[in-house]
């Protein structure tokens, strides 16, 4: 199995770190293009996968391949790549706000399509994608996509038309909370705690906490007021949240992320 990668930013980055450290696929067998030199010298020296500037020649040598540019960039790639794609082939998208039906449009023609919404602590294993694919992709094919999404973390299959709310509540969540350990990490600093030990008890907390809601299976709700001693501490810091709108903050950003994503 070759996995081909068109961009290697950001995103096609932390996937790739992701199944190499599984050993899903070996380095070797993964290749990506960047527009630039620096890129794929820093690519090949981070990675150790092969690389090349030649779009074709990634499509040409992969079985899968992940379309890893930005949105805007979408309808060029799929321009260069559509009539060397071949009908076995499956191509994944990462994209937000391209549709199957869109997508199916600018190769004009029957591909087998996967379109997903990873988001970036793939890197470390512990990723979250959504799925979902077209009419052309077989149970197989599919099957062996979700074991390549799988080796970087969740993935779940999701109805296309909930992919823009995978985009707000986990593409892009990761960034909401970095916000919220570096703002825990100033609170801690502005009252004497070293930076560095401050991102620490931040970031366990919030991991501790997710796992909370993971494994216990209880109401976030529920955890929460396990937390709040009546008349202690914690239901102070609730209340101040409350009264600055932190909850309705985080819904209205979330609102406001999948309006974006349905308009790209
Ligand atoms: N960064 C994130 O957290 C997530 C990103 N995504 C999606 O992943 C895709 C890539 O995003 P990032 O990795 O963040 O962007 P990025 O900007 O870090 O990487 C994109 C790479 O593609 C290269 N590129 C641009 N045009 C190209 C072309 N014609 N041929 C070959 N390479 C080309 C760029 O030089 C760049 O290195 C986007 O569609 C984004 O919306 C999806 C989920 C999460
Ligand atoms: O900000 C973006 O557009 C991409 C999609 C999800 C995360 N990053």
């Amino acid at each position: 199995m070759k996995i081909g990668f068109i961009g290697c930013g950001n995103m096609a980055t932390s996937i790739i770190k992701g199944i190499i450290r599984k050993q899903i696929i070996d380095a070797e067998n993964i290749i990506a293009s960047a527009k630039t030199k620096a890129t794929l010298d820093r690519v090949q020296k981070e990675l150790g996968v092969k690389v090349s500037t030649d779009n074709l020649e990634v499509t040409e040598n992969s079985d899968i391949l992940v379309l890893a540019v930005k949105p805007q960039y979408y309808p060029e790639v799929i321009a260069q790549i559509k009539d060397v794609v071949r009908k076995e082939q499956i191509v994944i998208s990462i994209a937000p706000g391209k549709t199957l039906d869109w997508l199916q449009e600018q190769f004009g023609g029957a591909v087998r399509l996967v379109r997903t919404m990873p988001n970036t602590p793939a890197l470390v294993g512990e990723g979250m994608t959504g799925a979902c694919r077209n009419e052309y992709v077989t149970d197989e094919d599919y099957a062996t996509v979700l074991q390549i999404l799988g080796s970087f973390g969740e993935v779940e299959t999701i109805p296309e038309n909930l992919m823009d709310v995978c985009v707000s509540v986990s593409g892009s969540s990761p960034a909401y909370i970095y916000i919220l350990i570096e703002a825990m990490a100033d609170g801690a600093v502005a009252d004497g705690m070293p930076r560095a030990q401050a991102y620490k008890f931040a970031a366990q907390s919030v991991l501790g906490s997710a796992k909370m809601v993971l494994e216990t299976g209880k109401h976030p709700g529920e955890l929460k007021d396990q937390v709040c001693s009546p008349g202690g501490t914690t239901i102070e810091a609730v209340r101040v949240l409350e009264e600055k709108g932190f909850r309705s903050s985080v819904i209205e950003a979330m609102k406001a992320c999948v309006r974006k994503a349905r308009g790209i």
